[in-house]
């Protein structure tokens, strides 16, 4: 199967700078991918090299199997759709009278203007001038405006900064509604709460190169973090210590304790906390995307210093 995204050996040059440096990536039909990085990782930048909006120094872009900068480019562009980091709209035209303008643009049917403000919780606030939108309601109109033309390809640049936790729920319900339907979904963002059920994949960006890439678990196995297990019960007097446990373990309530082993010990732990009767419950709390993330990012100042990345994740 065609991949809808796929890099090959992709490096963009600024000067002497990398924006990205070699990068490899194939995202398939459906896929919800997650790009992940500091500031200055590359993200904007392999967006724009799929908006067609600059062309690689080295290496190969393509798009649905096309290049973004050939003649089949403005046909591509309507089968994309791309939320920019920065949205900005004519403050003085209502929600609708923006997303009519936008659908004229793009050349696709205004029948569908109403029926995208309701998916994307605006239909109350449709004829309101956009200068009395909230925040939120101007990254949902945003969203909206990618929405036109259903598109098979979303880009989304940081699209949850600056929501609120719930305004950011119903944004990532609106990609799982996506992704239902089979549309591709590309997200940046360094806002990570909450996104890990949403997402298929992640890639982790720093400098320009990839640092990691894969589903949360390959990520969880390739960086083999420490999980943390929580445990309730006054159990702590008939088996005062867990040898494997690493760094202090940290009371919670006076009633569990919280600590952190490696996952090669995990069922070890299991077996012997379980059968301690005083054991009331056991929690397993595995790394977060956040801890992966952490991780993935460090080896990048590891590679600074002068070490190597982990092995796999050089290209
Ligand atoms: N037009 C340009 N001219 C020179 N350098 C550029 C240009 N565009 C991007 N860069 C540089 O390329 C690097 C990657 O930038 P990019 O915007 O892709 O990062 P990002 O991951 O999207 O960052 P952020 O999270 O801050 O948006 C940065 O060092 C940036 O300064």
């Amino acid at each position: 199967m065609t991949p809808v995204i796929a890099f090959d050996r992709v490096t963009k040059r600024y000067g002497d700078s990398k924006s990205l440096d070699a990068l490899d990536l194939q995202v398939p039909p459906g896929e919800v991918l997650a790009l992940l990085g500091h500031n200055g990782a590359g993200k904007t930048t392999a967006m724009k090299l799929i908006l067609g909006l600059i062309v690689p120094s080295e290496g190969e872009v393509r798009v649905f199997g096309s290049s973004p900068q050939n003649a089949e480019a403005s046909q591509l562009r309507h089968r994309l759709g791309f939320l920019p980091e920065n949205v900005g709209f004519y403050e003085q035209l209502s929600g609708r009278e923006v997303l009519d303008y936008f659908a004229r643009l793009k050349r696709t049917d205004r029948r569908q203007i109403d029926g995208l403000l309701e998916q994307v919780g605006l239909g109350a606030a449709a004829n309101r001038r956009v200068k009395t939108y909230s925040k939120g309601m101007r990254q949902r109109l945003g969203l909206a405006q990618a929405l036109l033309g259903e598109p098979q390809l979303l880009l989304l640049d940081e699209p949850t900064t600056g929501l609120d936790p719930a305004a950011t729920r119903d944004f990532y319900t609106t990609i799982e509604a996506l992704r239902a339907r089979g549309c591709t979904v590309l997200l940046s963002s360094h806002v990570l709460p909450g996104v890990e059920p949403y997402i298929d994949r992640a890639l982790i960006l720093g400098a320009g190169r990839r640092l990691a890439l894969g589903s949360i678990d390959e990520l969880r196995q390739q960086a083999a973090l420490p999980l943390t297990i929580r445990v309730k019960g006054d159990w702590t007097a008939r088996a005062p210590s867990v040898p494997e446990a690493e760094g202090t373990p940290s009371g919670l309530n006076g009633h569990a304790q919280e600590f952190r082993i490696s996952p090669a010990h995990k069922m070890t732990v299991l077996r012997r906390l379980s059968q301690t009767p005083e054991v009331e419950d056991i929690e397993l709390l595995p790394p977060t995307l956040e801890h992966l993330y952490t991780h993935f990012s460090a080896t990048l100042s590891d590679t600074h210093s002068g070490t190597t990345l982990p092995a796999g994740d050089q290209s």
